[in-house]
């Protein structure tokens, strides 16, 4: 068999291409007649694959593909590889696609969106961010124009009717906390035509493994009125005061950090010879905590920068700055405390979602990635999806070294130090990735100090990200970065404008460097496949030390090799053992995943519950019946008043607003009652079953609630002028000006070390990391 037929078989475990390489043959043998046709022509034929329903049928299927790929070529001057229509004919049935860096996943994506629109679907295009959803919607148009579909995008700054016209487009582009922030806003509305959102019905996910596995449980959060919170800087300058292991201690995996009995003292000493654990002031304790948290826990440039007088956080998986991300509001503030910057706003958290739930809405979801298969499982759990793995237009040459183990860090930037400048010294480009800003800083210093120019990216600079990016490919370029996920730029060999290509190529084309292992195999697999794009010769590797936190909390025993002068481990033994401890921290995230989602659903159950009711309230007046039957007096008077129509009216704002207090509160308490509940865990009981026992007859009452709190209202309500004014009555919308993603770090964190500590309390093994 040609290795080239055996390379389009696909691997195992993953969705079967076979169905789709069999109609490669007739799509192309279509091209002769399709070029033939004016631009005119071409949108008819488009136009009539509308007249079927999905799934596409062989022969139509066909037909949109070679469309596609003519289509493109008239418009982009690009024709559609086969791989890239593979990666069409797999989306449209719904799975996720792995295709390479640089393989062309924007035309594939577009090409399946306007597939599923031309049978009257609507289509979401998420992005990771505004940047991107902006840049490939634009680039993408005259495409979508020549196939008669209509497209749009949505950014943070668009406005209300913007919103509205572009989710109306048939396909639209935009960033998955635009698209929450839209949903969380349009299911609080009060009037039908106040909603921007149309009937989307597909989901069509850049970026998959980052937004569905790594992203899904960070909460979007929809915030109303804001107000000044106070920092609390007695606390900062408190703990900023204590010294570590006597007065706090914090755990192996640094997630977690405790008084001891003498800091328990010193901080009772200091604020006045208090108890801390008095019954009668239970305030101080969680105080104290939070700053401590603050304090040890969460590292500036690690966690978070200091940028314009304020705290940006690091999105983790990401590397990037996220702009509309907090941590819960008493742990912002404690930063801002700890880093003397002015405390930021708060709100009032009126809704949130979690992007998982965002995800699930739509009745098909579909995906692209460099990196789907190592999340297979997870992708077929959550979300029941299968992943194609589309093989590369040009079979990928880049090799990938076993790395090199140090026993120290200082060793491990010895050894890369001196690789780069070896490597440097032959013109090659050399792309450096880092854990974090403060690394990447660091290693910066260190390779102007030894006199190798390099340029920077990370969190602190991502504004210029594309523009950096795309010269990293540049003859004698040393670039060194953060995270590469849903960096959304290729590094073409030469430049971007390529013109040194032959050098470059001569030289050995680009070459990876991990500064140490991600915790996530996925990740290390993006910085890499930053090399080798479209078959460009390239090479990667990493280095790794027994002191990175990685190995040192899960694969200690490598210390027991022997290392040699230039303090490297060279036993072919370790090489395995840095890949269970990769696996184990993975194991780890999948869990925290797992408890998200668990906690979720109940929530979700709840929010389903009220939605439900208020969209009956909104279509079908049901809160007008319900207060006739309530206050048929007042109900009664108002009507011979002011007439029935303006009482629905007024009986509608009120019963919304009782339903969305109701629902606010409700989840302040939610969110208390989670956050409280590791407290509780230490009395050895399930933290899942003790939520749920107290969350599910919190919510029993809810609806009978809010619709008495409505009849009070509206039992007060008077005609003036023919109007009822509800204003009068205290019935005020919060502004739902912005919205936030919240770090879920601190208390799924604190959760695992728990149940951690229960487990071994109880005497059970550790959970193993693939559980
Ligand atoms: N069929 C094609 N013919 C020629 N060039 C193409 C074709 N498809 C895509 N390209 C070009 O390849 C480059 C990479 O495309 P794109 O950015 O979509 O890749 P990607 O798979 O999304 O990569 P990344 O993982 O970096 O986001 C772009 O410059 C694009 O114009």
């Amino acid at each position: 068999m040609a290795e080239s037929v055996r390379r389009l078989l696909g691997k195992p475990g993953a969705a079967d291409l076979r169905p789709y390489t069999k109609l490669l043959e007739p799509i192309e043998a279509r091209e002769p007649e399709l070029r033939e046709l004016t631009r005119d022509e071409l949108t008819d034929r488009a136009a009539e694959l509308g007249n079927a329903e999905l799934p596409y049928e062989r022969a139509d299927l066909i037909e949109l593909c070679a469309l596609g790929r003519e289509v493109a070529r008239r418009t982009l001057d690009e024709r559609p590889y086969d791989v890239q229509l593979l990666g069409v004919m797999a989306l449209l049935d719904g799975h996720i696609t792995e295709m390479a860096t640089g393989e062309g996943k924007t035309l594939s994506g577009a090409l399946a969106a306007a597939g599923f629109a031309l049978r009257g679907q609507g289509v979401h295009v998420l992005s990771v961010n505004d940047y991107l959803a902006r840049r490939d919607a634009e680039w993408m148009r005259p495409l979508y124009e020549l196939l008669g579909v209509a497209v749009s995008w949505v950014g943070e700054e668009s406005t209300r009717e913007e919103r509205a016209n572009a989710y109306s487009a048939d396909v639209t582009y935009a960033s998955v906390s635009e698209l929450g922030f839209d949903v969380l806003r349009d299911r609080m509305v009060t009037e039908e035509n106040e909603r921007v959102l149309g009937e989307a019905s597909v989901a069509l996910i850049d970026e998959a493994d980052s937004v569905l596995v790594d992203e899904a449980r960070v909460p979007l959060v929809l915030a109303g009125a804001a107000e000044s919170s106070s920092a609390d800087v007695e606390m900062a300058e408190l703990v900023r005061g204590l010294t570590p292991r006597l007065h706090y201690e914090v755990d192996d995996e640094g997630r977690n950090v405790q008084l001891t009995d003498a800091g328990i003292d010193e901080v009772e000493r200091e604020l006045g010879d208090i108890d801390l654990y008095s019954e009668d002031d239970t305030s101080v304790l969680p105080r104290v905590n939070l700053a401590l948290h603050a304090h040890v826990l969460l590292q500036r440039d690690v966690h978070y920068v200091v940028r314009e007088g304020g705290i940006q956080l690091i999105n983790e998986s990401r590397g990037r700055i996220a702009l509309l991300q907090r941590w819960p509001d008493g742990l912002q503030a404690a930063v801002e405390a700890k880093e003397r910057v002015a405390a930021s706003d708060t709100g009032e958290v009126l809704d949130s979602i979690t992007v998982q739930a965002l995800a699930v809405r739509y009745p098909t979801l579909c995906g692209m990635t460099g990196t789907a298969m190592a999340v297979a499982e997870q992708l077929r759990e959550f979300y029941e999806l299968e992943v194609a793995v589309i093989p590369p237009n040009k079979p990928c040459v880049r090799t990938d070294g076993v790395g090199r183990l140090y026993a120290t860090r200082e060793e491990k930037e010895d050894g890369l130090v001196a690789e780069v400048t070896s490597a440097h010294a032959t013109g090659r480009p050399i792309l450096i990735g880092t854990q974090d800003v403060a690394e990447s800083e660091a290693l910066a210093k260190r390779l102007h100090a030894e006199g190798l120019d390099c340029v920077v990216l990370n969190a602190k600079n991502d504004a210029d990200e594309a523009s950096i990016i795309a010269e990293a490919g540049t003859y004698g370029a040393i670039t060194v970065s953060t995270q590469m996920a849903g960096r959304g730029t290729d590094i073409r060999l030469g430049g971007s404008d390529m013109s040194d290509r032959e050098r470059v190529v001569e030289a050995g084309g680009l070459y990876v460097m991990g500064f140490g292992r991600y915790p996530s195999s996925r990740l290390d697999d993006q910085l890499r496949g930053r090399a080798g794009r479209q078959g460009d010769p390239g090479s990667s590797t990493f280095f790794v030390s027994a002191d990175d936190e990685l190995i040192a909390t899960n694969a200690p025993d490598v210390r027991n090799y022997a290392v040699n002068a230039d303090g490297e481990i060279t036993d072919p033994g370790w090489p395995p053992m840095v890949d269970h401890a990769q696996r184990v921290a993975q194991g780890q995230l999948v869990e925290a995943h797992r408890n998200t989602w668990r906690y979720n659903k109940l929530i979700d159950v709840q929010r389903g519950v009220v939605l439900e009711h208020r969209e009956a309230v909104l279509r079908e007046n049901l809160g007008d019946r319900q207060l006739a039957v309530d206050c048929p007096t007042r109900h009664a008077d108002l009507v011979a008043e002011v007439g029935a129509e303006e009482v629905a009216r007024a009986a509608r704002l009120i019963t919304l607003y009782h339903l969305d207090r109701g629902w606010t509160d409700h989840n302040a308490f939610l969110a208390e009652l989670r956050e409280g509940i590791h407290l509780r865990f230490l009395g050895r009981r399930d933290p899942l079953d003790e939520f749920n026992r107290d969350a599910v007859p919190a919510f029993k009452g809810f609806l009978d609630e809010a619709r008495a709190r409505a009849a009070e209202t509206f039992g007060q309500a008077e005609a003036v002028d023919g109007r009822i004014d509800v204003t009068a009555l205290g019935i005020k919308r919060p502004s739902m000006t912005w919205t936030y993603m919240v770090h879920d770090h601190p208390f799924s964190s604190a959760l695992e070390t728990f149940a951690g500590k229960v487990r071994t309390a109880l005497g059970q093994p550790p959970r193993s990391p693939s559980a």
